[in-house]
């Protein structure tokens, strides 16, 4: 078998091929996703990922922008937070006029964003709500600041579909110490930890995992849903991709989840298909610039994948 042949056998490939057949009520089609996020100078994470996974998944993608970072391959040089009120006008405006299936949040950067941010998506009452709780860049910048972790777990979290944080960012949120989790059956525990701040799913993303006994593979765990807080989570496993071009892997994965919601996809099948997606795009991460690369979102169309 080639690499990544078995990215063909997705639903969402097969899909694209045979041109599902959306309803035709503009309230349906096409699906909207509102991101809540940072911008990327560099292209490879935040609003700019978020964008064009959407675009590449098949769901028309929208925006409201919560700071702007100059980043390159090498690192944040610069955050400028824009003011709430900046950010809450966005939200009314695409809101209440074209609508969102589904949203997700990124980089929202202080307590206050937080906040302002939770209160306006209840008013829309937004549903499919994916939050990705950034932290910091893959160089390891912070993209927060330290009120901004209390204001997750109390405001954002109650009212997430699913939250996506890797192994840093679930130890930073349960208060553990970092380094904490470090074998899939930790990630287990700290994922059925997780639920206990109110979303109803977690995905814990252990693209950061050191586990020796399970070298070579890149694994999530997949915890919640109806009653089974406190239930064996699911694992989902890929090959580990040896690279170190993985700038924009955590969100491109929360807004694949996002989109896929948006298409009407359960959550499992929509964090299984959303897995295949980025790891085709890490397989083809381009190495631009001289620190860490992006991924090349158009990947799971080219031919080499054997998807066209
Ligand atoms: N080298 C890799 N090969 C394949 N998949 C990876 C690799 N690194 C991360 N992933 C996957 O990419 C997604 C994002 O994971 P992670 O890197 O933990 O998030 P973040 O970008 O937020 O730090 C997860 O599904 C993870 O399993
Ligand atoms: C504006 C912004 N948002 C998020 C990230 C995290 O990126 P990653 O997806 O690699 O964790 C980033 N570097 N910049």
């Amino acid at each position: 078998m080639r690499d990544f042949d078995y990215l063909a056998a997705s639903a969402f490939t097969q899909g694209i091929r045979a041109n599902i057949a959306y309803p035709a009520e503009s309230s349906v089609w096409p699906p909207r996703v509102l991101t809540i996020a940072g911008s990327d100078s560099g292209g490879g994470a935040g609003i700019q990922a978020d964008l064009k996974t959407c675009q590449e998944l098949g769901v028309f993608g929208m925006s409201a922008i919560t700071a702007v970072t100059s980043q390159n391959s090498r690192g944040v040089h610069a955050v400028y937070p824009m003011p709430e009120e900046a950010i809450l006008s966005q939200m009314d405006a695409v809101l209440g006029d074209i609508g969102a299936h589904a949203a997700k949040t990124g980089m929202l950067y202080s307590k206050d964003i937080v906040k302002a941010v939770a209160s306006k998506l209840d008013d829309y009452g937004v549903r499919k709500l994916v939050v990705d709780p950034v932290l910091v860049a893959k160089d390891g910048s912070p993209l927060f600041r330290r009120d901004a972790v209390n204001a997750l777990r109390e405001d954002l979290l109650p009212r997430a579909l699913v939250v996506t944080p890797n192994l840093p960012e679930a130890c930073e949120l349960l208060g553990v110490e970092e380094g904490t989790i470090r074998s899939v059956s930790d990630m287990m525990e700290a994922a059925n930890m997780l639920l206990r701040f109110g979303s109803k799913y977690v995905l814990l993303k252990g693209g950061h995992l050191e586990d020796e006994a399970f070298r070579g593979l890149a694994i999530d765990v997949l915890a919640g849903g109806d009653g089974t807080a406190g239930m064996q989570p699911l694992t989902l496993s890929g090959p580990r991709i040896a690279t170190r071009h993985t700038h924009g892997t955590g969100c491109s994965t929360a807004a694949a989840i996002a989109a896929y919601l948006a298409r009407g996809f359960e959550m499992e099948h929509a964090a299984r298909e959303a897995k295949c997606f980025v790891a085709a795009a890490i397989a083809r991460a381009v190495p631009l610039g001289g620190g860490i690369g992006s991924l090349w979102h158009a990947a799971h169309r080219e031919p080499a994948h054997g998807l066209q």
